[in-house]
């Protein structure tokens, strides 16, 4: 009963358009109407919401009628007076309300109760329930799987109601997703990540919770555990405080665009070198059969993190010494502590959050290397503010840093952030956006790997426009090589390294004939968006091409968002896509790249990894 009870407001709605689309009587006299009386059940079982067994392929061009229902109820002529079905196909006109949206029901009946219940309980019990309704597919946050496993068996629009979850709603078409973003307002609120969020709070009693989380500790309250836990799993009423705690963000962030747009032509040279330093990188690693060895994983989150570092901090760690890595220098620290924080911040935001109560060994393990990462940039982030401290002592005049002074001290004086949030940004940045442009990287080399004639077809369009070993990658050339980017956007079109956004709807809207109520949260599966057939042509294959075509729309469409879209999208694309065009083109000029292991997928993990090693064959091509 409980798999068939979702389908119901969706059989409703189906007959409603069913009904509208195709008008009962042959003319507006005529005051009686023949009907089967299948027809008669159908519509009853719709509109009582008894219907629960209907299938799920109602057209509207077909009226409705149940091949089971036509073997169970003799099939007779009756009359039935026009004017009751006309008055009920007026009321349907009206959106259905938020409750009757599919989804697991267990959890809708679980909501009544729950308040009742004391909160440990509730969260182990309601866990378990979700676990057992979904035989263990709906794992939350592990991947798109439990998404996908949610829209196949309610439709394109899902409702998650329970203790554990408040009001949420899953989609993935297009047009409901621009619908989404056609309502952002100027402030628009993303969920954040509560482990992070608790940390910054707190641990660390830091004024904000940083990017990726939404909180703003300006209140007494917002200090309090209980109060955030509460506030997480709050309906929409206590929502709306979230609304108002965006705008210190928002402020912030504009002026980080700001300087990033100011800055991209700057970080270009920097850039290249560090992809220089992979090259060489590579051929010191590569064995007798030019295989990288399995850890090859982290030395493209060293090349990303040496990027990322020389970009903002204007510093070289050494993240990719040639020399060899060394157990002790910083920057082997700051990568053990980025992959065992990426670790336990997975397991801490996943599952049971026990960590609400009392310290887990896991958020202990996390706070130990949250606290590396964050002491190293509390160092520079100090070393820049005493050097602010040294110019305003000898009495320079302005303190306005020009275009060749580091992004950190910039981000102190001509943008005025606080020096607490420039640590929470830079912290966001690296554990999130670092880490999404090395698995990305990570992906495009794979598909070139497994596709050879896609390689070539890259390989040919690199050197006609460098011709020569060395000839120097310039921001031209780039700019003119159409394929590369191409690969780019097909490998994120697959592997989104975000395969969802999320929006807390600042209005009521209607999404499918549902009412949607301003304050629930909307969870978008971009990743599935784009890989359905309606959407892309063959939409699991790697076609770069098809981005060539001028029939594609992606992000115009909202077929395709991996940087997300509006006031909240990615801050760091143009670095991110800068750094992987050049390693790209670097790498495909100077090595034929092949994959001979079993096939690699996406795992998530706070960002999508390759669930495989990266054990590539870097063949010479010189
Ligand atoms: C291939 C690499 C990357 C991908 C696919 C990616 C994707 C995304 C996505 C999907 C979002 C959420 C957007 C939304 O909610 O609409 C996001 C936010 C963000 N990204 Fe990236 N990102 C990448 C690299 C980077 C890098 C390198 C940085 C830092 C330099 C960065 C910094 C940020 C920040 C700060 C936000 C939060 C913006 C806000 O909330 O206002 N990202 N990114």
């Amino acid at each position: 009963m409980q798999r068939l009870l979702p389908g119901l407001a969706s059989i409703s709605r189906q007959y409603s358009a069913i009904k509208m689309s195709k008008p009962l009587g042959t003319s507006e006299s005529q005051k009686r109407l023949n009907l089967d009386t299948s027809d008669i059940l159908s519509a009853s079982m719709a509109q009582s919401q008894a219907a629960s067994l209907v299938n799920e392929s109602l057209h509207a061009d077909t009226i409705p009628l149940l091949d089971h229902t036509a073997e169970e109820v003799p099939s007779t002529t009756l009359e039935v007076s026009t004017s009751r079905v006309e008055s009920q196909i007026v009321a349907d006109k009206s959106p259905l309300p938020f409750e009757e949206i599919p989804g697991p029901a267990i959890l809708k009946i679980w909501e009544k109760y729950w308040k009742y219940v004391p909160l440990l309980g509730t969260q182990v019990l309601s866990s378990l329930l979700i676990n057992r309704f979904t035989q263990g597919r709906l794992t939350w946050n592990r991947n798109i799987t439990p998404l996908k496993y949610l829209f196949n068996e309610y439709g394109c629009i899902v409702r998650i109601n329970g203790p554990l979850a408040g009001d949420i709603v899953m989609i993935h078409r297009p047009e409901h997703i621009a619908e989404v973003f056609k309502q952002e307002g100027d402030m628009p609120v993303r969920s954040g990540i509560d482990i992070l969020q608790h940390y910054r709070l707190n641990y660390r009693k830091y004024r904000l919770a940083g990017p990726f989380s939404v909180l703003v500790n300006t209140c007494k309250y917002h200090r309090n555990f209980m109060h955030n836990f509460l506030l997480i799993n709050s309906r929409s009423t206590d929502r709306e405080m979230l609304f108002r705690q965006g705008t210190e963000w928002i402020e912030v962030r504009e002026k980080i665009e700001q300087l990033f747009n100011r800055i991209a032509p700057s970080f270009f040279g920097k850039i290249d070198a560090i992809c220089d330093e992979l090259i060489a990188r590579i051929y010191k690693i590569r064995n007798r059969q030019n295989e990288v060895p399995v850890s090859f994983h982290e030395d493209m989150i060293r090349w990303a993190m040496e990027c990322f570092c020389d970009v903002t901090l204007n510093k070289r760690l050494g993240f990719l010494e040639p020399a060899g890595y060394n157990s002790s220098s910083e920057a082997t620290r700051i990568i053990n502590a980025l992959v065992t924080a990426h670790k336990y911040l997975c397991s801490c935001e996943t599952g049971f959050q026990v960590w609400r109560f009392f310290l887990t060994p896991f958020a202990r393990k996390l706070f130990e290397a949250c606290d590396v990462l964050d002491n190293v940039i509390g160092k520079y982030v100090r070393q820049a503010q005493g050097k602010v401290r040294v110019r305003k002592s000898q009495g320079e005049k302005s303190l306005t840093t020009d275009d060749s002074s580091p992004v950190l001290e910039r981000f102190l004086v001509n943008e005025g952030i606080h020096p607490d949030d420039v640590c929470t940004l830079l912290m966001d940045m690296i554990m999130l956006g670092v880490q999404a442009t090395a698995n990305s990287e990570a992906f495009v080399l794979y598909h070139l790997a497994k596709n050879p004639r896609t390689q070539r077809k890259l390989y040919d369009e690199i050197t006609s426009l460098l011709p020569n070993n060395d000839s120097p990658v310039t921001e031209k050339a780039l700019r003119n090589m159409p394929y590369l980017k191409a690969c780019l956007q097909e490998t994120l079109r697959l592997h989104p390294a975000i395969p969802y956004i999320t929006r807390l709807l600042p209005k009521t809207i209607s999404l499918h004939g549902y009412t949607i109520p301003k304050g629930t949260f909307v969870i978008m599966a971009n990743q599935i968006t784009s890989q359905r057939e309606e959407n892309f042509e063959d939409p699991l294959k790697f076609r770069p091409e098809r981005w060539l075509s001028s029939s594609v729309k992606g992000d115009t469409d909202f077929s395709y968002l991996p940087f997300g879209h509006g006031v909240r999208s990615c801050l760091g694309k143009n670095m991110a896509e800068t750094e992987m065009m050049l390693v790209t083109a670097k790498l495909i000029r100077q090595f034929r790249v092949e994959y001979d292991y079993a096939d690699i997928k996406d795992s998530f993990k706070m960002v999508n990894v390759p669930n495989k090693p990266l054990r590539f064959r870097f063949e010479n091509r010189y």
